[in-house]
């Protein structure tokens, strides 16, 4: 199975992407800024998009992907949105109103719309995709109502945390079950751990301590570190966890896992 990191910060500015991860062709993880690097063919490919929350960062490119699709998709069945009830509710308010962007789960026309939105709940198993992935949808502790995801493969999952505090929830289902890689987020640096509180994201010191829960063998990578600050979160890193192996993400990086 292969992934590609198509944006992985936490905000944009040249060279930095928000999260995306393409799952195969087609599946998306997250539809942050990173998409727009996609041709319009790999676009098109895509059938399924699975939201981790409503914040911004995390949903930008899909109101453009599915006007940039549209033509392309014709005859095709509608690209299927799936996330938790609050953040299609906040899609369906404060997105596809008309007023920030047309309806696109009713347009081009509202028997064949290009969108279709699909609630999911936290311990929800999907099967997604022309390979019938395993999908589990995780919990997640953020500002907003939010989830992380896990994709099964041959021998191991890949599990991407979403963004998130501190969260217990997570650490049994970590434990029981073999975890090829660990997409963990971090935003910010020690210096900024109020806004990391407030905010519910990790920084160094709550990182290290999530980490004691991370299964041996799991190859943790670091995803959504604020544009300019990750020299600062890795030095602090580096303290706290002298000799951890800690791959930050970089858009463009594919992971191949069984
Ligand atoms: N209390 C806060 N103080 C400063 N910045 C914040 C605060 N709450 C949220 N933010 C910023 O707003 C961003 C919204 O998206 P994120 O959750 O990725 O990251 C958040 C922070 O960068």
């Amino acid at each position: 199975m292969s992934l590609r990191v198509l944006g992985c910060s936490g905000s944009i500015a040249a060279g930095c992407r928000t999260t995306s991860f393409l799952v195969d062709d087609d599946i998306l993880i997250d539809a942050g800024t990173g998409v727009g690097d996609l041709t319009l063919d790999e676009l098109a490919r895509i059938d399924h998009i699975l939201l981790s929350h409503s914040h911004l960062d995390h949903v930008l490119g899909l109101p453009l992907l599915a006007d940039s699709v549209m033509r392309r998709r014709a005859g095709q069945p509608p690209i299927q949105v799936h996330a938790l009830p609050a953040t299609l509710a906040v899609l369906r308010e404060h997105v596809f109103n008309n007023l920030l962007w047309p309806d696109f789960t009713r347009l081009p026309h509202p028997r064949h719309p290009v969108l279709s939105l699909h609630e999911i709940n936290t311990g929800q198993h999907l099967r997604l995709g022309r390979r019938e992935r395993h999908i589990e949808v995780l919990p997640a502790r953020h500002s907003v109502p939010a989830v992380g995801y896990g994709v099964e493969g041959e021998n191991g999952w890949w599990v991407y945390t979403g963004d998130t505090g501190p969260n217990p929830a997570l650490h049994p289902l970590l434990a029981n079950r073999p975890v090829q890689h660990l997409v963990i987020e971090i935003a910010f640096s020690e210096a900024e751990r109020g806004v990391a509180a407030d905010s519910l994201h990790h920084c160094p010191s709550t990182l290290a301590a999530e980490l004691a829960h991370v299964p041996a063998g799991a190859r943790v990578h670091l995803t959504h570190i604020k544009p300019g600050e990750m020299p600062a979160v890795l030095g602090d890193l580096a303290e706290r966890l002298p000799g951890l192996a800690l791959h930050p993400l970089t858009a463009g990086d594919r992971l191949d896992w069984d």
